[in-house]
């Protein structure tokens, strides 16, 4: 661990990390392996093992205090317990992998026994439709800011945040690169809400002449940035699209459809002409400026190796 009197952060290397688990009481079962493999077949388990396991930790231990607190506050109040969900960030750019993090910690945190209910929602639900966007011009701006129905997303967090049974949010589908009617994802009184987007650390210091705003980081209580070098990010983002072409572009209801034939030259020269005039943009604009307000930074090198872990003092 490398301590910086200057910087926020403490800085931890992958064998620095790695060495923070809990060996005795967090063993992966071989149901659990299975079931980890199967959110994503190319994560290694040496990856879970060292950077995952440490963090579910962590964030154990953050989320007893915090439920420790919340009692402490009822009770001085002599009020009736409340049953007040935590709240975990994940933001990062397009392709960084925040939603394979997001589903890995959704794993491994719902096995402690203080927080079994870890519910997770992403916030692409809360885009415009297309319909919207297109009349807005706001097509190639897909993933801004202003692309986004922010008035609904803060409602729904702060609907999950004061207890309400039951809160639904849109759903969002990157087949159809729509939101989809009459489907919805619903949320219950969670233990532990994880929400991911490229968008989840904007706050008021983005919107300096609006100061009554309201965002989805003022009620999160641990948010997590998931890094990379921008070339990496761009070939990430480009394998993933020459994925979809060979799968999922060839169902006629894709978006996509069309690009589904191209040679994997004309698919390389379109997913890099969409990271580059979309994706690239958002994430120098809007998504790297809010990188430093994350309690804590995933560092990534190739092949989505985690190198280096950050965590704020
Ligand atoms: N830890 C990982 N190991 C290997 N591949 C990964 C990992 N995380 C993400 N990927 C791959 O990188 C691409 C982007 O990941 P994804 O989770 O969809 O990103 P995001 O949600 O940030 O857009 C996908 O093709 C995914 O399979
Ligand atoms: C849907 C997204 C905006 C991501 O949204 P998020 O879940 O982070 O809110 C992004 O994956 C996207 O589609 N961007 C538009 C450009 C593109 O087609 O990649």
């Amino acid at each position: 661990m490398t301590i910086d009197n200057d910087s926020p952060y403490l800085a931890f290397s992958r064998e620095a990390w790695s060495e923070l688990r809990d060996t005795v009481h967090q063993p992966l079962s071989e149901d659990e392996l299975t079931r980890l493999r199967g959110i994503n077949d190319k994560v290694s388990l040496a990856e879970v093992r060292d950077i995952y396991l440490p963090l579910s930790r962590l964030l154990n231990l953050y989320i007893k205090a915090k439920q420790r607190r919340s009692k402490v506050l009822d009770q001085f109040l002599r009020k009736e317990a409340r049953h007040v969900p935590y709240i975990i960030s994940i933001a990062g750019s397009v392709a960084v992998g925040k939603s394979t993090t997001a589903r890995i910690l959704e794993a491994l945190l719902a096995r402690w026994p203080q927080h079994p209910k870890v519910s997770l929602v992403t916030t692409d639900g809360f885009l415009y439709p297309n319909s919207v966007l297109e009349e807005r011009g706001l097509m190639r701006r897909k993933g801004f800011p202003q692309s986004y129905d922010i008035r609904r997303l803060v409602q729904f967090v702060s609907d999950i945040k004061s207890g309400k049974p039951r809160v639904t949010a849109p759903v969002y589908s990157h087949l159809t690169y729509d939101v989809v009617p009459d489907e919805e994802n619903v949320v219950e009184q969670p233990d532990i809400l994880i929400i991911e987007g490229l968008n989840v650390l904007q706050s008021g210091m983005d919107y300096p002449h609006d100061p009554h705003r309201v965002f989805v980081s003022d009620f999160v209580d641990f948010s997590i940035f998931v890094d990379a070098d921008e070339r990496l990010l761009k070939t990430w983002y480009v394998e993933r699209f020459l994925k979809f072409r060979s799968g999922a572009f060839r169902d006629p209801d894709s978006y996509f459809h069309n690009y589904a034939p191209l040679s994997e030259e004309e698919a390389v020269a379109t997913a890099s002409r969409i990271w580059q005039e979309i994706n690239y943009k958002n994430l120098k604009q809007n998504i790297l400026p809010t990188k430093d307000r994350a309690e804590l930074i995933l560092t990534k090198g190739k092949a989505h190796g985690i190198e280096q872990v950050w965590l704020k003092k």
